[in-house]
Parts: structure tokens; C-alpha cells; sequence
């Protein structure tokens, strides 16, 4: 086994409205790593993420993380849901009705356990004044802040989130990706994260795999992926600011701070002026004829 901190690799046969499909997904994320998941209606991503979480049995397969075997079909180990560490986001909240917000964490928190992590939660999501409340009177956004919350409580390893902003307005869903951001630093889960957005896949995902029928075709950084697929897509606006940059025989590399991770672009030549240390850019990125490559 390689030293990544998930291995995955499942077959699995999905019954469609079309007929039987053949599930057959392999993959491997680096520990910390934050995975999209992305692809068609009815391509398996729900399944593979239920087969990840314990919900549900593949007939073949093995699940590693770094210390512990999740699935190993061949052994006939598979491990409950509870004894995965993993903390799961659903579009729908699921929060619990009856229970303030404070509650719906607390009941998240094994017996025993240290409650100061359900304050610095409260803290981190900006809900202490709503600890109080029930979810009904919460907004959307908010009651996704605290599924987000929720699932974080038992500082889980993995981090599974199915679609979880699609029923929120795109402001909410900026707030809540910069919210998975914050916490992705200060925890350093791995997540794998199901969303339709390019522009979230490109924000979030240090790896991206669009699933197809079933099958994992496309996988490995999101610029690689996007920029080896032979279809047309709409181009990027990338926001950022920046540090540095060296210039080369036959182009400029510059180090930018982009939704506070550093990465290094390479931009053409003749773009001196616009790149001076410190000033704020948006670059765009096309993806039809890429002249500036997002590198890292
Ligand atoms: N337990 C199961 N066993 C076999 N097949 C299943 C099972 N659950 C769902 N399927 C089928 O597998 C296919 C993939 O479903 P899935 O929900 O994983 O797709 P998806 O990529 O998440 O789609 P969407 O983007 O619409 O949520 C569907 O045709 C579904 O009917």
C-alpha cells in the first residue's frame, strides 16, 4: 500500500432504470487532501460515498486508511459506520428537529467526551447566539452551518459532503465554501465533496474525479482534468493577490494567494505590469485555449 491516507477500490453493480450497471472505482487521496466529486445525474457519486461511509455494502472491495481497514470484502471485514471516522453533510441539513442547534451537537459528541470542541464550533461558525434555536427558526445557510458543525464534532478523519450547497443562494454557498475552508485548516480532515460547480471544484478540490456510468475516468488535479477533457467549458474567474513572481526566458511565475492558499500560476510573458507584488488580479482562466496555467 502506498503511504496516501485513503485507498478505495470498489465493484459494485447499480441497478438503473436503464439496466444493471457495473460499478468499478479505484482511488487513492493524500492525507488532508479535499476531493470533488463531480459527473451526471445517476453516475454513482451518493453510492460511492454510502459505500465509503459504512450505509452500504459493495460486493467487492477495500477500504485503507492509514491505520485501520474500513472494507476489506476478501477478509470479510467491513466496519460499522460508527467506526469509521468519518462525519457526513447532506443537502438536506437532516439536523434534528426537536433539538436546539447546541443540542444537535451536543448529541454528536461521544459519552464523555470534551465538550470545549462544541464551543470552538459555536465560535468557528459564527452560531452562539443561535445555540438556542430549533432549526426550523434557522435559514437555510445557517442550518447548514450546522450540519457542517455537526458533522465535525468527533474531529472525524473524513469528511463526506453530498452536495451540500446546492439548496443555497450563491452568497450563502461562498460563505459556507470559505466556512470548509477555515475548518479544513484547522482540523485537517481529508473530504471528498460531490458538487456539480466548477467554480467550487476549483476553490476547494486539491483533486477532482468526474464519474461516469459508474466508472472514475477522469481523476487527478482539477486544472490537469479540466484542461486534458475534450469539451467546452465556460471560462474561470480566479480572485487573488500577488507575493511574488520570477520572471523566465519564456514566461512569468508568480506566487499568488488565492482563497488563502498559495499557489504558483504561470502567466505569458507581457503581463509585468499587471502583476506587480501585493496588487490585487483576477485572472481568467480559459479553459478553451489555456494561455495561463493554474499550476498548484
Ligand atoms: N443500493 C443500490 N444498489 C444498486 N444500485 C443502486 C443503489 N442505490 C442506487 N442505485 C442506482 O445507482 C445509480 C446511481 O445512483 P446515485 O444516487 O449514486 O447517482 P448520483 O451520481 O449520486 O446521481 P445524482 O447526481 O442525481 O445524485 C442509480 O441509477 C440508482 O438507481
Amino acid at each position: 500500500m502506498s503511504d496516501s491516507q485513503l485507498n478505495i477500490a470498489i465493484r459494485h453493480t447499480l441497478h438503473t432504470a436503464q439496466g444493471i450497471l457495473p460499478m468499478e472505482v479505484s482511488f487513492s487521496l493524500e492525507k488532508a487532501a479535499i476531493m470533488a466529486l463531480t459527473g451526471h445525474s445517476g453516475a454513482g457519486k451518493t453510492t460511492l460515498l454510502k459505500q465509503i461511509a459504512g450505509l452500504l455494502m459493495p460486493e467487492e472491495g477495500n477500504i485503507k486508511t492509514e491505520n485501520s481497514a474500513w472494507l476489506d470484502t476478501q477478509n470479510q471485514i467491513s466496519l460499522p459506520p460508527q467506526q469509521r471516522n468519518i462525519g457526513f453533510v447532506f443537502q438536506d441539513y437532516a439536523l434534528f428537529p426537536n433539538m436546539t442547534v447546541a443540542e444537535n451537537l451536543t448529541f454528536a459528541l461521544p459519552k464523555g467526551g470534551d465538550r470545549t470542541i462544541i464551543k470552538e464550533l459555536l465560535e468557528a461558525t459564527g452560531l452562539e447566539n443561535l445555540s438556542g434555536r430549533k432549526p426550523d427558526q434557522l435559514s437555510g445557510g445557517q442550518q447548514q452551518r450546522v450540519a457542517l458543525a455537526r458533522a465535525l464534532v468527533r474531529k472525524p478523519e473524513l469528511l463526506l459532503l453530498d452536495e451540500p450547497f446546492s439548496a443555497v443562494d450563491p452568497d450563502m454557498r461562498y460563505q459556507l465554501q470559505e466556512l470548509i475552508l477555515k475548518f479544513h485548516k484547522l482540523f485537517q480532515f481529508t473530504a471528498i465533496i460531490v458538487t456539480h460547480e466548477t467554480s467550487e471544484i476549483f476553490r476547494l478540490a486539491d483533486q477532482v474525479g468526474i464519474m461516469e456510468n459508474g466508472k472514475l475516468p477522469q481523476f487527478g488535479p482539477p486544472a490537469q482534468v479540466y484542461l486534458n477533457i475534450n469539451q467546452p467549458e465556460k471560462d474561470l474567474y480566479i480572485h487573488g493577490e500577488i507575493i511574488n513572481y520570477t520572471k523566465t526566458a519564456d514566461c512569468i511565475f508568480a506566487n499568488a494567494l488565492i482563497d488563502n492558499k498559495i499557489r504558483l500560476v504561470k502567466l505569458p510573458l507581457g503581463m509585468e505590469e499587471n502583476i506587480l507584488a501585493g496588487k490585487k488580479f483576477t485572472l481568467s482562466l480559459s479553459l478553451r485555449s489555456p494561455e495561463i496555467l493554474w499550476l498548484s
